[in-house]
């Protein structure tokens, strides 16, 4: 049997057809510790384990820790790249079942301060990536900073990812506001991570909708929720994602049940006219997505 029949059918998501053109998936949420990076790692390692073609983008300049997540040693960073020290494609690093890593740099202030042009460049330099994946799943900072926005913004997609706490929801309605107001994203998925029941998941999601409905022109689609789980601190320490490490886990159910839903999703809305977004030059992919 193949690896790739192998790995979808061990982790239990057999919902393969035909491969994808790209699609970018921000993963952001205003508030800090809200579990961005664990949905952004887990998401994107059972979207890989489900046989789908994944790179994960650490966009946590200057604070990133994907790498060491997934217990993976990088030579190289986005750093080097802006200095013209290698090619986007040279930051590339293995995870567990095919899962690629672009890593960022922890402690570096350079990273966190970066102007917005540089923020540019690195977004243009995946118009160069030789080969483009199935999904981009791009890992944002915590806030509403211009690093934040703009990786944001240039994705086919913004996940929210909110938890039961106040400040969570008001930075998270604080996100979409300039999101939306200043960078014309009007479509946003939401997460409810931490969830200590299923209707605590949908009554954060309700919450949220009601404020941005009253207030902003935006659509806010219910993603699904992933609930607290001591197993996720586990993987931590293991240094594995916990999708892999213990498939079984309440909050692998969960990450697993988000992987199938982005599998489902229809067309990207069309982008915004002159706004520079990841793999914008998709013309030579034959994915006939529109720009
Ligand atoms: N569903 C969950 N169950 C239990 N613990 C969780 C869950 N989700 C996240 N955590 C824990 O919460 C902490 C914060 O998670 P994480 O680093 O993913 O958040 P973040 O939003 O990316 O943080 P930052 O804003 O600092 O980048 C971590 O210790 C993580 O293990």
């Amino acid at each position: 049997m193949n690896t790739h029949v192998e790995n979808t059918q061990a982790a239990g998501l057999e919902w393969l057809s035909d491969r994808r053109p790209t699609r970018s998936i921000a993963i952001a949420g205003g508030k800090g510790g809200v579990g961005k990076t664990t949905v952004a790692v887990n998401l994107g390692m059972a979207l890989a384990m489900g046989g789908r073609d994944v790179l994960l983008l650490d966009a946590d300049l200057g604070m990133a820790n994907i790498d060491v997540l997934l217990g993976l040693q990088p030579v190289r960073h986005l750093g080097h790249m802006l200095e013209g020290a290698c090619r986007i494609e040279d930051l590339v690093l293995d995870a567990a079942h095919g899962l690629k890593v672009i890593p960022a740099t922890s402690g570096t202030r350079r990273m966190a301060q970066l102007p917005n042009i540089e923020h540019a460049a690195v977004i243009r330099a995946f118009d160069e990536y030789p080969l483009a994946p199935e999904y981009l799943i791009v890992d944002t900072a915590a806030g509403i900073s211009d690093s934040v926005s703009m990786f944001a913004a240039a994705s086919d997609e913004v996940v929210v990812v909110v938890c039961d706490e106040p400040a969570s929801l008001t930075d998270a309605y604080a996100l979409i506001k300039v999101l939306s107001r200043e960078f014309a994203v009007n479509r946003f998925r939401i997460v409810a991570n931490m969830v200590r029941h299923a209707q605590e998941g949908r009554a954060l999601f309700e919450k949220l909708s009601r404020v941005t409905s009253r207030f902003l022109e935006v659509s806010l689609d219910f993603m699904g929720m992933v609930p607290h789980d001591e197993y996720l601190r586990q993987a931590i320490r293991r240094q594995a994602a916990v999708v892999d490490a213990w498939p079984s886990s309440r909050s692998a159910v969960g990450f697993k049940n988000l992987a199938r839903s982005v599998d489902t999703w229809g067309e990207p809305e069309p982008r915004v006219q002159g706004r520079i977004g990841f793999f914008a030059d998709r013309a030579h992919l034959g994915g006939g997505l529109p720009l």
